[in-house]
C-alpha cells in the first residue's frame, strides 16, 4: 500500500539539511501528494542560487522516499522564488520543468483588494478533501451534472492544477478557444459549463509551477474564461491543505466548502485537517460527503466495509457540519468516470442518489 504524507514526511525528517536541521522542519516542502504509490512533491527555495545548492538534498529525498514500502514513483522539483536562471545542464535525474503553457494561462497573480465575485456566478461551491483519491473529483464531476438535470446553471472549474481529472471524467478534451486572445471560451459537456487546467497543458506533463504562479492560474481560471450566467460554480480542488486552497478561500467569494472523504480514518484525519483549514479561512463548510462508504457484491449480495463504516457521518455529528450523504463503492462509477459520462448522467441508483444530493443543495439554497 502506497504510504501516507505524514509517512512520508517521517521518512524527509531523516534527510539533513547541513546547517538548517532535516528536510521535514525546513519549509521547502511543498504541495506534497502521494496518488497510486506515486509520491510528488515540490522543493520551493528562496532564490535560484539557493535551489541550485538544494540538489544533493533532492537526490537524498528521492533515495529516502524510493525506500518507503508501497512507493512506485517519485518526482521532486526544485523551484525558486525569483527570476530563475535555468542551469545550462540539468542533471539527467531532473524531471523537466512545465514550460509555460500559451493562451497566458499560468503567470504571476495581480493585486487585488480583497475576496471578490465571479462575474455573473451567483455562488461557488469548492469540492476539497484532506487526502488524495478518496473521490472529491468523482463528486465534483457528478454533483455538477446532477444539478445541471435539476435544471440550474452549473459550472466546474477542475482546479487540480497538479492532477487535472475532469476532462477525463466530463469526456472533453477539446483545447479552449480565445477569440478575442483575452477571455477564454469554456467547453460544454453533460449539461454544464465547464475549465480545466488540464485542457490548456500538454496532458502528458507535469504541471511544475511554484506557489504564485499556481495562483495566477487560478486567478485567471475564475476571471479570465466566459463563464456566462451560472446559479452555480463548483471548484474541483486539488487534495489538501495548499496554495490553491488558500488563494481561492482568500480571494474569492465563495458561498462554502464541501469536504469528501472515505470513512478510513487515515482519510479522516487528513479531511479533519481540510475542515480546520476551511474554518481557520471563514469559508463555510457546507456539508460532508462519506464516499466509498460501502461494497455490495454483485454476485452474491454481501456488504463489506472496505474502508470501516460510518466514520464521516460521526465526525459531522461531533463538529455540527451537516451530512450530505454516503455513496457506495461502485464498478459503474469507477467506469463512467473512466469513459467521460459521470454516472449522474445516466439512470439507476448511483444517478438516483447524485439527484438527491442535488435536491438537498438546492433546497437548501446552496446551488
Ligand atoms: N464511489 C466510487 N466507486 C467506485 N470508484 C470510485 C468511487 N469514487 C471514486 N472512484 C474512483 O476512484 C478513483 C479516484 O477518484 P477521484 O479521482 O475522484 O479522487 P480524487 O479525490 O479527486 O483524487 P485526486 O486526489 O487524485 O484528485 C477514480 O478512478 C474514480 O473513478
Amino acid at each position: 500500500m502506497a504510504p501516507t504524507k505524514d509517512e512520508v514526511m517521517a521518512a524527509l525528517g531523516r534527510v539533513a539539511i547541513p546547517g538548517r536541521g532535516d528536510l521535514a522542519q525546513s519549509g521547502f516542502v511543498r504541495a506534497l501528494a502521494v496518488a497510486e504509490g506515486t509520491v510528488r512533491f515540490v522543493l520551493e527555495a528562496a532564490s535560484p542560487e539557493e535551489a541550485r545548492s538544494l540538489e544533493p538534498v533532492r537526490a537524498a529525498a528521492e533515495v529516502a522516499v524510493r525506500a518507503l514500502p508501497g512507493v512506485t514513483g517519485v518526482s521532486i522539483v526544485v523551484t525558486a522564488h525569483g527570476p530563475a536562471t535555468r542551469p545550462s545542464a540539468p542533471p539527467a535525474s531532473a524531471p523537466p520543468l512545465a514550460a509555460p503553457p500559451s493562451l497566458t494561462i499560468g503567470r504571476h497573480p495581480t493585486p487585488q483588494a480583497g475576496p471578490q465575485r465571479v462575474t455573473g456566478v451567483d455562488r461557488i461551491l469548492a469540492v476539497g478533501s484532506g487526502k488524495g483519491g478518496v473521490g472529491k473529483s468523482t463528486v465534483a464531476s457528478n454533483l455538477a451534472v446532477a444539478l445541471a438535470r435539476e435544471g440550474r446553471r452549473v459550472g466546474l472549474l477542475d482546479a487540480d492544477i497538479y492532477g487535472p481529472s475532469q476532462p477525463r471524467m466530463m469526456g472533453v478534451n477539446k483545447r479552449p478557444g480565445s477569440p478575442d486572445g483575452k477571455t477564454i471560451e469554456p467547453l460544454r459537456a453533460h449539461g454544464v459549463t465547464m475549465m480545466s487546467i488540464g485542457l490548456m497543458v500538454d496532458p502528458d506533463k507535469a504541471i511544475v509551477w511554484r506557489g504564485p504562479m499556481l495562483m495566477g492560474a487560478l486567478q485567471q481560471l475564475l476571471t479570465q474564461v466566459n463563464w456566462g450566467q451560472l446559479d452555480v460554480l463548483i471548484v474541483d480542488l486539488p487534495p489538501g491543505t495548499g496554495d490553491v486552497q488558500l488563494t481561492l478561500c482568500q480571494r474569492t467569494h465563495l458561498t462554502g466548502a464541501i469536504v469528501v472523504s472515505t470513512p478510513q480514518d487515515v482519510a479522516l484525519i487528513d479531511a479533519r485537517k481540510a475542515i480546520d483549514m476551511f474554518r481557520t479561512l471563514h469559508t463555510p463548510i457546507l456539508g460532508l460527503i462519506e464516499n466509498m462508504s460501502t461494497f455490495v457484491c454483485p454476485n452474491c449480495g454481501h456488504e463489506s466495509h472496505v474502508f470501516g463504516h460510518g466514520g464521516v457521518e460521526a465526525e459531522a455529528l461531533k463538529d455540527g457540519i451537516p451530512f450530505l450523504g454516503r455513496l457506495p463503492i461502485d464498478l459503474q462509477t469507477r467506469i463512467s468516470g473512466d469513459e467521460g459520462v459521470p454516472v449522474a448522467a445516466g439512470d439507476g441508483s448511483m444517478a438516483e442518489a447524485w439527484r438527491g444530493i442535488a435536491q438537498r443543495l438546492i433546497q437548501g439554497g446552496m446551488a
